[in-house]
């Protein structure tokens, strides 16, 4: 395979609070090939968000990036190492932030958010705010750029994109923002989009139109997705290969395939129970036992053990790395040591009944982590 155009090296991610220092994204790997849409999947809190806006160096205090490199077309975004005092610093490989700023961001990799009100000013329209975002970004002249915009609005699927081209966002309906802000991310061909819960917030319908739109868009550009989301439905859908997170951590890494057929996590097991299918009644719905723990006070060993249907002593102790765990290529990555490629005793290991996690939890609260 040819060299990914994005690659993320254990990538570390803090927030240094009042409460203490919350591991948002505590050490994740992963890469994205030119043409490929990548998932990233989780529950809310897993660190999704602040995973992809670390790609775009766009965290802030009291967030730092502590650790690890991010690559994208040959270039180092960011490497952080730590000194000889203990603390954390960019090192000479990182793209200065005046060239971040305007060669890389919304040029070569554009973001798209969840609520497009925050991205669409009010008081503009929406053809002004495509047709100048167009002419700042690209060497297009005034007239070039309105005709790009109309052009874009109509790639997108908004009707009549010239009558509409004058409209308020507030005239649009939030499936037609949500249509914008692809052609506002797709406007200067970017080689990689970044799209952060893009659809959770629209219904079913749109939704579906709108993950129809993004693979028939992929298709004619060609242009590489991360794409955050919660919802094991949307994977199915438009993913090539997914990333599960758990509290700060990658726990399973596989082509879509192989994540739904040969699952390796009990993590993502337990995700892929709980989406509802059409043979199931309400009562038969399996929820994940348990909320997520915090990410200022994450469980010894490895972090799912305390709502792990399959967790034994071992997992208390042991926080495993995300290895190969099937054969493949794309390989198939896990970060459980039931695995042979694990060798932590996890077989001979007494399981941990519910009871037992119940105290575990309890004493977890005391404050000790261990890895
Ligand atoms: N500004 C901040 N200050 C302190 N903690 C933060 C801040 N931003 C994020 N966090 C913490 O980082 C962790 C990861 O948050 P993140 O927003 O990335 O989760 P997510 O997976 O995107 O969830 P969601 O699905 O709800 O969007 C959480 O524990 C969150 O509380
Ligand atoms: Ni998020």
């Amino acid at each position: 395979m040819s060299d990914p155009l994005l690659r993320v090296d254990d990538l570390q991610v803090q927030f240094f609070t009042e409460d203490g220092v919350v591991r948002a994204v505590d050490g994740i790997s992963f890469d994205v090939h030119e043409g490929e849409l990548v998932g990233l999947v989780g529950e809310s809190g897993a660190g999704k968000s602040v995973a992809v806006s670390a790609i775009m160096r766009l965290i802030e205090s009291p967030g730092k990036i502590v650790g690890g490199r991010i690559e994208f077309d040959g270039e180092t975004l960011v490497e952080v190492e730590t000194g000889p005092d203990g603390d954390p610093y960019r090192t000479e490989a990182t793209m200065p932030d005046g060239e971040l700023r305007e060669r890389i961001r919304g040029r070569e990799i554009a973001i798209i958010f969840q609520d497009p009100m925050e991205s669409l000013n009010p008081v503009f329209t929406v053809g002004g705010q495509l047709r100048e975002f167009i002419e700042l970004n690209r060497d297009f002249s005034e007239r070039e750029a309105r005709e790009e915009a109309v052009s874009m609005l109509r790639e997108v699927g908004i009707p009549e994109p010239e009558a509409r081209y004058g409209d308020y966002p507030h005239q649009f309906s939030g499936g037609m923002r949500q249509r914008v802000l692809i052609a506002m991310a797709l406007a200067c061909e970017p080689s990689l989009i970044i799209a952060d819960e893009p659809t959770t917030a629209l219904d079913v319908t749109v939704e579906a139109q709108i993950l129809d739109l993004v693979e028939d868009l992929q298709d004619r550009y060609g242009t590489s997705f991360v794409w955050v989301t919660h919802d094991m439905g949307v994977v199915a859908e438009i993913c090539d290969r997914v990333n599960v997170m758990y509290l700060g951590e990658i726990v399973e890494q596989a082509p879509v395939d192989d994540l739904f057929y040969e699952t390796k996590h009990p993590y993502t097991a337990a995700l892929l129970d709980s989406v509802p299918r059409p043979d199931q009644t309400v009562e038969e719905l399996n929820p994940i036992k348990g909320v997520m723990p915090e990410a200022i006070d994450p469980p010894s060993g490895c972090r799912f053990h305390t709502r792990c249907p399959e967790a034994r002593e071992a997992c208390t102790t042991t926080n495993p790395d995300c290895r190969e765990v099937g054969f493949g290529d794309p390989p198939h990555r896990a970060a459980c040591i039931k695995h042979d490629a694990f060798d932590a005793a996890y077989s001979g290991s007494p399981p941990l009944d519910a009871a037992a996690q119940q105290g575990f939890d309890v004493s977890l609260s005391g404050g000790e982590t261990d890895d």
